[in-house]
């Protein structure tokens, strides 16, 4: 077991000055191999800079790139702390994991996270060996130890969530495991064995051997990487002498599978923005993955929270990536200048509010852009035939759906101008954005970074009146994040509506979209209708026409058909609606019943059926269709 004399160090109470933040997060950069060493031949490509404050401040430390390949700037990131190659796994056990310990025994819960690029030391982190234990094995270590101090009972699980399946690693079988949520939103995992632990000896003959058996829990085909989570929970049943009652608290260690920018596992998605919705103090989207759901209640409520991103010593875009996500979540809500020309909004920037999902900063070939290309077209034209059978979801539903119908072009155009401005301003980057096709258990997307540009002068002015920061200079590829950006500004100004209120208005937009869309777009089957086509070439186009950038609505619009303003605004707006009816699946995947039911059409029924709907289905709703089967009811 490490010492070190930073025991009594409370690090886990600093979260730098943002007090609101529920998510500590720390980095660690593995040590080098002898093959690293000898490949980069004493001068590697790239390298990681840690800038430490004095050892007592609560100022984190700043995390810096020399030569960064992808993006050529210089950019700085900031985290809590960053471990070095100098300081090993009992260094950071002793600052970050044990003082978490005495909280598991008056009941708390506590989740570790080891996140990062494939073979960044994510496993040596938290499981280790025998000779070099890891967080978790310490950890238990720790609390074998206290427990016989005061009689508690130490039980242990070890499980593997591999797509959206939980299986329990204790049982020979590997028996699937069911995430259930019962009252209050306790989260039961039904099937998954609970062993005693009596001592750290017993431990290790249990844990090890099940490290090491690689066997996976499914059949997995070759050419499939097998990336699963893993996770150690120990759970703590103390008796309170004050109360007389027993305490049960529980520490999950969950090594999660290997991050790559331009795969990224759904799930791991998923955990990113949950947890960056802990830090923002936002809604949190746990219910988007199985391993989400299952951490929920070692994530949630008093749960404290350590992310160890684990950083190859040689980084790769890979390692940019991950520590830009770990610094943005460090730093939600604020703004800071990396460079005199660059600015990076650090705000839920997870995704691209285009296409929902992480960007990367690779560049991308040309002939993999056209396939992906024809691929994406495709499920944009079934987006189109979604999007019709969504307005089932609200025309019965809504007895003064005529009334949407029949409101004007400008009534429309006025509900959503603020999301078309902020879609046009981001044009230029998401030109750039190439959704690759949904693997069963992955995500993708790529940015050709070398085609972002940054925005001209005249854009950059527009921005900073749009949205009154006077900073804005230009914006470039890794700062794709403000596309959210003014939000949070919006949210931290407390006469600006809360974000449920907005997702209320996308959706109420959403609606009125939908129910006009008839007017002016016809179903696909009918192939044969010049409209369809032009649908189509927007949808296929990479980079979103300038046009569209200027088209803004004007008060004369008229009701549509194809050739009049309010036409061309529908063969133009299919990004526009694709990115409505994204924010609004994340509404209805995440709000409770009060906030469904403010929304125009549902009422208790509805409600309650949506909510029983996203307890039975094995994930979120994707698409509008995962509701329309279930909304023939009425
Ligand atoms: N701090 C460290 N000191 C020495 N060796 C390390 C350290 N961290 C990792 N390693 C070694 O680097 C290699 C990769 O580490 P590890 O398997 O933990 O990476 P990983 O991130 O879990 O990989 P994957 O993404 O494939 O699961 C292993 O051989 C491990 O022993």
């Amino acid at each position: 077991m490490a010492s070190s004399t930073e025991d009594s160090v409370q690090v886990r109470a600093n979260l730098g000055s943002d007090s609101r933040r529920k998510v500590r997060i720390v980095a660690k950069i593995r040590d080098s191999t002898d093959l690293e060493v000898q490949s980069s031949n004493g001068s590697p490509a790239c390298r990681i800079f840690v800038q430490k404050p004095e050892p007592q401040s609560s100022e984190g430390v700043t995390i810096s790139f020399t030569d960064q390949p992808t993006t050529s700037r210089k950019e700085s990131y900031k985290l809590d702390y960053c471990y070095d190659q100098n300081e090993d796994i009992g260094k950071m056990f002793s600052r970050e994991v044990k003082p978490l310990v005495s909280g598991i025994f008056r009941g708390l819960n506590a989740s570790v996270l080891a996140y990062g690029a494939k073979g960044s030391g994510k496993t040596y982190t938290i499981q280790g060996s025998n000779e070099k234990p890891g967080l978790g094995p310490l950890a238990m270590e720790e609390i074998l130890s206290i427990a016989e101090e005061t009689g508690s009972s130490i039980t242990m699980s070890w499980y593997e969530v591999y797509q959206d399946h939980v299986y329990d690693l204790l049982e020979p079988k590997r028996q699937e495991v069911l995430v259930l949520e019962g009252a209050g939103g306790r989260i039961q995992l039904k099937g998954l064995s609970q062993i005693p632990v009596k001592s750290i000896s017993d431990f290790n003959k249990i844990y090890f051997p099940a490290c090491t058996s690689r066997k996976p829990a499914q059949k997995h085909t070759n050419d499939v990487p097998h990336k699963s989570h893993k996770g150690l929970i120990i759970y703590v049943s103390a008796n309170d002498k004050d109360s007389n009652t027993n305490l049960v608290g529980k520490m999950n260690f969950v090594d999660l599978a290997g991050f790559e920018s331009t795969r990224m596992n759904k799930s791991l998605y998923a955990l990113q923005n949950v947890v960056h919705a802990l830090n923002a103090n936002e809604r949190v989207p746990y219910r988007e993955s199985k391993l989400t759901r299952m951490l929920q209640d070692t994530l949630g409520g008093t749960s404290q929270i350590l992310m160890v991103t684990c950083l190859n010593p040689y980084p790769c875009q890979d390692t940019i990536y991950t520590v830009s996500f770990a610094s943005r979540s460090c730093q939600v809500g604020k703004i800071c200048l990396d460079t005199k020309r660059t600015m990076t909004v650090t705000r839920s920037a997870l995704y691209s509010p285009k296409s929902g999902r992480p960007l990367s900063l690779s560049s991308t070939s040309a002939k993999k852009h056209n396939i992906l290309q024809s691929k994406f077209m495709e499920k944009k034209a079934n987006f189109v035939s979604s999007e019709m059978k969504a307005r089932k979801l609200f025309d019965g539903a809504n007895p003064a759906n005529s009334s949407v119908q029949e409101s004007s072009s400008s009534d429309i155009a006025s509900s959503v101008k603020h999301s078309i401005q902020e879609e046009s301003c981001l044009s230029e980057i998401s030109s750039a954005i190439v959704p690759l096709p949904l693997q069963e258990e992955e995500v993708s997307l790529t940015i050709a970074s070398k085609e972002i540009e940054p925005f001209p002068e005249n854009e950059a002015i527009s921005l900073q009146n749009e949205y009154k920061h006077p900073d804005i200079t230009s914006v470039s590829a890794c700062d794709t994040t403000m596309l959210i950006a003014p939000e949070e500004e919006k949210e931290n100004n407390s006469d600006s509506p809360p974000l449920s209120e907005r997702l209320r208005e996308l959706s109420n937009s959403l609606k009125s979209l939908c129910s006009s869309t008839p007017l002016s777009i016809k179903m696909p089957q009918e192939s044969n209708n010049p409209c369809n086509s032009q649908v189509f070439v927007d949808v296929m186009e990479p980079k979103t026409p300038r046009t569209e950038q200027c088209l803004r609505f004007n008060d004369n619009l008229e009701l549509a058909n194809i050739g009049t303003p309010r036409g061309k605004f529908n063969l133009c707006s299919s990004g526009l609606k694709n990115s409505l009816v994204r924010e609004y699946l994340r509404f209805l995947n995440t709000a409770d019943k009060e906030e469904l039911k403010g929304m125009k059409g549902i009422g208790e029924k509805r409600a309650n059926y949506i909510l029983e709907l996203r307890d039975e289905l094995p994930e979120p709703f994707k698409d509008l269709d995962d509701l329309v089967t279930r909304t023939d009811y009425d």
